[in-house]
């Protein structure tokens, strides 16, 4: 038997981090879950239980991925957006040490929406009160790339929304599907549509002009295209804005083709964004039989009463890609 080493990666996941911006009395936070792995010169310390032999393949340890997390959390001016967060973290890595080339960064940002307060017959949003409104993420996913050298870095981002649970109780349909022997599934012109969103665009890779500042190793955001992924606060927000105006509107004719649609608009909506995928669990919520008390509860004209499933769920999942 003989082996070698393919592929190694390794670095610090769970990374568990809250920022506080104060601006005056008016306060912005972020809570992120960090996950940060690094890609290199490494294989010694798999193959050879090497952790220190040569200085510039040392093994850095996952516990200094973690502090300079934290570093990055306190000194970056890019902390409020996950995305140059992210971005700021992976440059960091790949440009400090020479034994890395290559840094993925994945963020899961929490949800803190401001407190709505009234002040006399206005409704304010307070400036240092928040409320966890949802499980729903933000994620982002980077990957940074300096394996043609520590002069020639270039990002490619991954960016969307996890756990954005809908539903709409009519305005879905699913009629004029193939039947076998293997079909019990009734056609319905009218039944309860639920998922829990997930979301990923992916923008069009880019280069990331080498850091200048040695203690920060801070990248230069070369300029706002809307669209793009130095707009991705926007794209974030237009994104998840189709995604919630399009299941709400949307006549429903399947859980695909309404998925299509939202691919479409934030493809239109954003230059900068190349591919788009969901991912759409079809949450079914099954009509109750109360023909043992006769009473009605079957016909989508009748059904009121409701079986929540939690298990199983169909699955649907596509991607659409940019084609000009
Ligand atoms: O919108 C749907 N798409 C399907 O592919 C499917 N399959 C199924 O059983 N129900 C549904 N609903």
């Amino acid at each position: 038997m003989s082996c070698a080493l393919s592929h190694a990666l390794y670095g610090k996941d769970k990374v568990r981090v809250f920022r506080v911006v104060r601006e005056g009395g008016f306060h912005n936070v972020v809570e992120y879950n960090v996950r940060a792995l690094m890609e290199g010169d490494i294989e010694t310390s798999y193959t050879q239980a090497d952790n220190s032999v040569v200085m510039f393949t040392r093994l850095t340890t996952t516990y200094t991925v973690k502090n300079i997390t934290y570093f990055l959390a306190k000194v970056s001016p890019h902390v409020l957006n996950p995305e140059r967060f992210a971005l700021h973290l992976g440059t960091f890595l790949v440009s400090k040490y020479k034994h890395i080339h290559k840094a993925f960064v994945d963020i899961e940002m929490l949800k803190w929406s401001r407190i709505p307060v009234s002040e006399g017959s206005d409704v304010k949003p307070h400036p240092f009160s928040f409320v966890r409104d949802g499980e729903e993420k933000r994620i982002v996913s980077v990957e940074v790339d300096a394996s043609n050298g520590k002069d020639k870095i270039t990002g490619l981002v991954k960016a969307g929304i996890k756990d954005l649970l809908v539903l709409k109780s009519s305005g879905s349909a699913f009629t004029n599907f193939w039947r076998d022997e293997y079909t019990t599934l009734v056609e319905v012109d009218d039944r309860i549509f639920s998922t829990s969103v997930d979301l990923e665009y992916t923008y069009a890779p880019f280069s990331i002009a080498s850091p200048t500042d040695e203690k920060k190793l801070e990248f230069v955001v070369p300029g706002v295209v809307k669209g793009g992924v130095w707009d991705s606060d926007g794209v974030f927000e237009r994104a998840r804005n189709v995604t919630l105006q399009v299941f709400a509107t949307d006549d429903s004719a399947s859980v695909q083709a309404t998925l299509y649609k939202m691919e479409q608009q934030i493809i239109a909506e954003n230059d900068g964004v190349d591919h788009v995928k969901y991912t759409l669990p079809n949450k079914h919520y099954v009509p109750v039989d109360m023909s043992y008390i006769g009473i009605g509860n079957t016909k989508p004209t009748e059904a009121e009463v409701f079986i929540p499933l939690a298990a199983p769920s169909g699955l649907i999942s596509a991607t659409a890609s940019r084609t000009k």
